[in-house]
């Protein structure tokens, strides 16, 4: 029977299946951070029950750390407490931790990839949304509470129902500036906060094979925004060439054992999606979000939808939204003032999201107005920042390069963007004190943020591209 690559993945894991009831799902790799292992890892203590699988655990502190030095103690009480538990509770179930100061710290959909850990064809978890980012190597990846933290570290199992599926096809070319970014704040915008509701997604399309495995992490990683499950992409050779050497990738005979499976992981040609969607990549422009959901975003000259538009029984929620962020319906944000631009989070953090904006400012200088923070995903990304001498290009130009750490992607640590100001961020999610409470967040690609960071302003990058080139 043909098969689509999720119900390939997840057939190969089910431990048992029983009708009327959810699946029993072995999962390969569970990661942890900080914020949702404790009540976990507590329950375990509790039930006098052991880490099953500790070999199959990875730890990292991402979410409550300074970024300025973060080797300095930990300010604020709650964000100190939750790290020192996360190194007691890993020492104490024989957990690996990459915690503050490790080389290999960094925010845990960074690291995983970076490090070999994520591999296609296996089923991880976390308990944090985001985890859908690793879907970009074929895996079935998803984000989980923390009783179904306790309930991986006592059993490597999940309780999960089969998700629907759903295939996003993007074919053709992306425009100049147009980036990973812009593809996936165009389809929220398309589908809606909601459209994915349910499904676990499969993106493919000659656009999204075209992209470098950094790029397609950035589309899994937002497939949470529209209410997806997860999200994933066959494997390729793109992916391939990714994996291969990284710290803990399978090597010499277990590679070429691990190639050999990895090569059946797509969906077959006959296979049936519950749902799917189909758009062109030409029809993509930078894209910049105006509300306080993701799926709030638009076309950059575009102007923002009139309140009328909205359905009505959404026109409410619409007009709070837009005067949250202080702005006026059927308006262009060009020329907009900005206060931040924070590139960095798990969506736009790594090396290849830092060189396309050390590219972009190379000679260029930040405008008076505007603060910026680059921040990179993790510590091996950093390392290679100041290899390339990114470090000093951000410095020429007035960027703070910091330490890895969630961040500003959200008020949970030191980095807050203030009540009222303008952020363009390259994170995920602009809803209402996400950012920092009252702080207004517009959600871009890195070469927007970039823009925004050397103007001033809600700015076209495709107008200053044009200026360099001409
Ligand atoms: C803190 C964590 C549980 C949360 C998540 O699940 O996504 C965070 O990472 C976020 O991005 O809002
Ligand atoms: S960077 Fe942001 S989205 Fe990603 S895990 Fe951290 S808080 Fe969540």
């Amino acid at each position: 029977m043909s098969k689509t690559l999720v119900e390939k993945i997840w057939d190969a894991h089910v431990v048992k299946s029983e009708e009327g009831f959810p699946d029993i799902l072995y999962i390969d790799t569970h990661l942890i951070h900080e914020v949702t292992s404790p009540q976990a890892f507590d329950g375990l203590r509790k039930r006098g029950l052991p880490v099953f699988r500790p070999k199959q655990t990875v730890a990292t502190a991402d979410h409550n750390v300074p970024t300025l030095n973060q080797l300095l103690p930990i300010k604020e009480e709650l964000s100190r407490y939750q790290v020192d538990m996360l190194t007691k509770n890993c020492a104490e179930f024989g957990v690996e931790l990459y915690g503050l100061g490790h080389p290999f710290q960094g925010i845990v959909h960074v690291i995983g990839p970076e490090l070999g850990i994520t591999l296609p064809g296996k089923t991880m978890v976390c308990g944090d949304s985001h985890t859908s980012t690793h879907g970009a190597f074929g895996a079935i990846a998803f984000g989980i509470g923390t009783s179904q933290v306790e309930q991986v570290f006592a059993t490597q199992c999940l309780l999960q129902s089969k998700p629907k599926t759903m295939k996003i096809e993007v074919n053709g070319e992306l425009g100049k500036g147009v980036g990973a970014k812009d593809i996936i704040l165009y389809i929220i915008a398309k589908i809606s906060a909601a459209g994915g509701t349910g499904y676990f997604i499969e993106y493919a399309g000659s656009a999204i094979e075209a992209l470098s495995m950094e790029a397609r992490m950035t589309i899994c990683n937002m497939s949470i925004e529209m209410g997806a499950r997860g999200g994933l992409i066959a494997p390729d050779q793109t992916t391939f060439d990714y994996i291969k050497g990284r710290e803990f990738a399978p090597a010499g005979e277990e590679w070429d054992k691990a190639l050999a499976y990895w090569k059946t992981l797509y969906s077959d040609a006959d296979a049936k999606f519950d749902s799917v969607l189909t758009f062109d990549a030409a029809d993509i422009a930078p894209m910049i979000t105006y509300g306080t959901n993701p799926g709030m975003g638009m076309g950059i000259q575009e102007h923002i939808p009139a309140t009328g538009a909205q359905p009505e029984k959404e026109k409410l929620s619409y007009q709070k939204a837009l005067d949250y962020m202080g702005f006026d319906d059927d308006s262009s944000l060009i020329g907009k003032p900005v206060d931040y631009v924070f590139i960095g989070s798990c969506t736009n953090s790594r090396i290849e999201d830092l060189r396309e904006v050390a590219d972009f400012v190379k000679d260029k200088r930040k405008a008076d107005n505007v603060t910026v923070w680059i921040v990179p995903g993790s510590k091996q990304v950093e390392q290679q920042a100041k290899n390339e001498g990114l470090d000093k290009i951000f410095e020429a130009a007035g960027f703070q390069l910091r330490e890895p750490g969630c961040s500003a992607c959200l008020g949970m640590n030191e980095d807050k963007i203030p009540a009222g100001k303008y952020c363009v961020s390259t994170s995920n999610r602009n809803f209402e004190g996400r950012q920092g409470q009252n702080a207004r967040t517009l959600l871009a690609s890195p070469l927007t943020a970039a823009a925004a960071a050397v103007t001033g302003k809600i700015t076209d990058v495709r107008d200053l591209l044009d200026k360099v080139e001409g």
